[in-house]
């Protein structure tokens, strides 16, 4: 079997790098509209993906790279089986602009569509969270786990402080339905809810055992490829919002301590319909999530 620790490390000492243009930015003002009113981009974005596409393409010029930024400036989305790096250059761009300090740079690595590794540096707090296929879960260096929890899923679920994300859509669909989902899951009862505003370190928190549980409708694959592999090495579980496998390229995803808290999950939250990543003019956009 390949070993791809010498990407690993190399995707680790580029996102530190890398982390220093985000962090020393000041052009807050030069901020753009994407998706919707909650969907930023800022120079910054653009400028720490090329930074990391080209020093990962300097190094590995046969792989291949799907990156947040370059997609939204118009190249085509497509995973392929070569090796290929899935990138979002700032995770948490609305947390950047305000000054929010949780921001993150998501790093995953694909080969034969399977994620071989995911990193994702919280650049604020200088938490570095990876994951490599069969090798277990990481922060800063420290063995992660997911908190495990067995037994009466009534009690886990009533005992459960689960994480979930902000709402990208202004769209009354996909408003309505939203807000239902997170009442639903306040009815468990469930003892918080929390959200940091960047799906990546969302997501990583169940991976520390902070959070039992992570949904997520309307995210793109970059939001969360790294962070999926983390949960899943640190012993969570991540599936579509429906319960079926996780797909990084449909735009749902739940991640859990266990299959049972995911299930519980699956059982009540309901998903408006988005547009997959890899599909071409779907011609979902009524619900304003494209
Ligand atoms: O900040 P970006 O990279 O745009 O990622 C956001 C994502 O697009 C949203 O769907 C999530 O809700 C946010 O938490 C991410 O930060
Ligand atoms: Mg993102
Ligand atoms: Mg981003």
């Amino acid at each position: 079997m390949a070993d791809w620790t010498d990407c690993l490390n190399f995707g680790i000492s580029i996102a530190k790098q890398a982390s220093e243009v985000g962090v020393m930015a000041t052009n807050e003002n030069a901020v753009k509209l994407k998706s919707s009113p909650a969907d930023l981009v800022t120079e910054t974005d653009q400028r720490v993906e090329k930074i990391l596409i080209s020093a990962i393409r300097n190094r590995y010029p046969q792989h291949r790279f799907i990156g947040e930024e370059s997609v939204a400036a118009g190249e085509h989305l497509e995973l392929t089986d070569s090796p290929t790096w899935i990138i979002d250059p700032i995770d948490g761009t609305v947390n950047f602009v305000h000054r929010f300090p949780f921001v993150a740079i998501s790093i995953a690595f694909t080969v034969n569509r399977q994620t071989q590794f995911g990193i994702v540096y919280s650049c604020v707090e200088d938490k570095l969270f990876y994951a490599q296929r069969g090798g277990g879960a990481f922060l800063n260096g420290e063995p992660l786990h997911a908190s495990g929890q067995q037994g009466d899923i009534t009690r886990v679920t009533s005992h459960m402080c689960y994480i979930t994300h902000d709402i990208m859509s202004r769209d009354d669909v996909a408003l309505s339905t939203m807000t239902s989902n997170i009442r639903r899951l306040l009815q468990f009862p469930v003892h918080g809810v929390r959200a940091l505003g960047t799906a990546a370190v969302d997501m990583c928190q169940v991976a520390t055992g902070g959070a039992d549980a992570y949904y997520h409708i309307g995210m793109h694959c970059w939001d969360i490829a790294a962070s999926a592999i983390i949960v899943q090495e640190a012993g969570g579980v991540v599936m579509d919002t429906d319960g079926s496998e996780f797909d990084m390229m449909s735009r749902r995803v739940i991640a859990a301590s266990s299959a049972a808290v995911a299930d519980r999950i699956a059982q009540v939250i309901q998903a408006f319909p988005c547009c997959r990543d890899d599909e071409d003019n779907c011609g979902c956009g009524a619900t304003g999530v494209n």
